[in-house]
């Protein structure tokens, strides 16, 4: 990784940091005020569609818009999954763990040794 790909990293990781505390500091806050409690409220099944919406607008913005409309619908996108995450109460340790384990699998290779039990 490259000192600005590490740069523009940390800046992201610290930034999706403070959203994180901002969505948990919104937990049982007045749905009149924030779009965040309201949506926690709301639950888990409703969280989830907003982040499959949100995928989706990703989706279409890559296969077919700009670059900047990419990266505002990503925005968009991480804000709702963690959001989701909060109403799941799935830790962002939980999935930092997710990711820990998967490091330095080839997918392929793990695709392989899938397949091969199937
Ligand atoms: N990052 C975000 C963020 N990204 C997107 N959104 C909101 O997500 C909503 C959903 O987007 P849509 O385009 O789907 O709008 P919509 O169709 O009206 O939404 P729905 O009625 O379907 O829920 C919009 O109202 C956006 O404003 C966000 N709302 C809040 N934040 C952050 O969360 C903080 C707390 O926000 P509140 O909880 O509202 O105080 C803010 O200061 C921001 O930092």
């Amino acid at each position: 990784m490259s000192k600005t790909e590490l740069g523009s990293a940390k800046r992201l990781n610290e930034l999706v940091a403070l959203l994180s505390k901002t969505v948990d500091s919104r937990v049982g806050g007045d749905i009149e005020k924030s779009y965040t409690a309201r949506l926690i409220k709301s639950g888990p099944i409703r969280c989830g569609k907003k982040i499959a919406e949100e995928g989706a607008e990703v989706a279409l913005a890559i296969a077919a818009q700009g670059r900047k409309e990419v990266a505002a619908e990503t925005a968009d996108l991480l804000f709702h999954l963690l959001v989701g995450l909060r109403a799941k109460g799935v830790s962002l340790d939980m999935v930092a763990d997710a990711l820990a384990e998967r490091r330095g699998v080839s997918g392929l290779a793990e695709k392989a040794a899938r397949t091969r039990k199937d």
